[in-house]
């Protein structure tokens, strides 16, 4: 919680007349954030089709638009989100994201005056980049509670950061507790690795030279000793699913640029899943269906979870004591991460039909 903000004050409207802050960020399903171009016509044609088949749609504003097409990038937004059926809302299958530009540039208080009054009952959440500290997000949740009560919203628009700064990472749990309206973080690799200099110039993803080797072989000193590959992302992010997790809100991976890489890409996306986070970015179509396979538990996962489950049940039902499974103890605490697997299955099932039927299928044969 924002340490300028009093315990009885932290849920109060920011601005008379502005909808209430959530005391709870509700878990909507959020695997693939398929980042378009407003100001792109060719992107912009393919957004109807997507809505139904990605988790959200964001119309970025920031960082790959030029500087000319940001005006239309803007304006193509409020287009696009007001001509678009069941798109953004409380309801729609999909939601409706923005990227607004950085806090410190020409655009980003035009993007905030602009959207909220045209389409803020649709947009679901608002992704602020290069986030520095708490005090980046004070300034935009008072900004967006004026502005909803000026609008007469009833439901208040989520707040994203993008950790993408050295002193953002250093602040990551200030920033998570500085709203209620925080829902979540992602990593922004790119922007992260400039500020930090760090020597690799790939938009997300490992790199060949951040490695381990295997100590030499005594007796075969000069015989060829491995190496293995490691993560250059793993510290960032795993201090980001401890805040987001500790402020009950939730961590993304980010960009992964290299789109012809599937493969690699599909990997960096597992790492993140595993870690905690509940889903990535997309940058061009071919992403949408890797994150919403690596993002949805596989249906062996799910099975043998709700084995645990009903392991568990048939000791009394209370969560407590131990079984063997298998040959493995399993208890309270492996009854939980197993309760996190069939909860996030469920969720998604109720979105995605084809899960759906994979999930019911593999329930039927057990
Ligand atoms: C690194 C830090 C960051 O900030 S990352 C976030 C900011 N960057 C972005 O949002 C990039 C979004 N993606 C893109 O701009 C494009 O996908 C890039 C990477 C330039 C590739 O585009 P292009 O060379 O046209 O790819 P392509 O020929 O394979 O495209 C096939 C058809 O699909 C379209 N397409 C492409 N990307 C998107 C997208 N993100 N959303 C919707 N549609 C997309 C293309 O326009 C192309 O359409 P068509 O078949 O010609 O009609
Ligand atoms: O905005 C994303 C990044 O990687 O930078
Ligand atoms: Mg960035």
């Amino acid at each position: 919680m924002s340490g300028s903000r009093s315990a009885k004050d932290f849920f109060r409207p920011l601005a008379v007349g502005a909808p209430t802050p959530p005391t709870e960020i509700p878990a909507r399903p959020s695997r693939a954030i398929h980042f378009f171009d407003p100001s792109n016509p060719k992107m912009a044609a393919k957004i109807p089709d997507m809505v139904g088949r990605v988790d959200v749609l964001l119309g970025n504003l920031e960082d790959a638009v030029k500087a000319d097409n940001k005006l239309a990038a803007r304006e193509g937004l409020v287009r696009i989100a007001s001509e678009t059926a069941n798109l953004g809302g409380q309801s729609g299958p999909t939601q409706l994201w923005t990227r607004i530009n950085s806090l410190d540039s020409p655009w980003a208080l035009d993007d905030l005056t602009t959207l909220v009054p045209a389409i803020g009952a649709k947009l679901d959440v608002i992704m602020v980049p290069k986030v520095q500290g708490a005090e980046d997000i004070h300034y935009v949740d008072r900004l967006l509670a004026q502005l909803e009560a000026k609008a007469g919203l009833d439901r208040p628009i989520l707040v994203h950061a993008i950790l993408e700064t050295a002193r953002g990472v250093a602040n990551v749990e200030e920033i998570c507790g500085a709203s209620p309206r925080m829902q979540g973080l992602s990593l922004g690799p790119a922007d992260l690795a400039a500020d930090r200099r760090m020597k690799t110039t790939r938009v997300g993803g490992g790199h060949p030279g951040y490695l381990v080797r295997q100590d030499p072989n005594p007796d075969q000193p000069d015989a060829h000793r491995p190496t293995y590959q490691q993560d250059l992302w793993h510290y960032t992010i795993a201090r980001m699913v401890d805040a987001c997790a500790m402020h009950g809100i939730y961590p993304y991976y980010g960009p992964f640029g290299d789109i012809a890489d599937v493969t690699a890409c599909e990997d960096q996306f597992r790492n993140a899943f595993l870690l905690g986070c509940v889903g990535t970015w997309s940058l061009h179509p071919k992403q949408i269906a890797i994150a919403n396979q690596v993002f949805s538990p596989s249906v062996e996962d799910v099975a043998h979870a709700r084995r645990v489950v009903a392991a568990m049940s048939a000791l009394g039902g209370d969560g407590t004591g131990a079984v063997m499974l298998d040959g493995k103890m399993e208890d309270d605490a492996s009854l939980k991460q197993c309760l996190v697997m069939v909860e996030l299955a469920e969720q998604l099932a109720a979105i995605d039909p084809e899960l759906k039927k994979q999930y019911d299928a593999i329930a039927e044969e057990a």
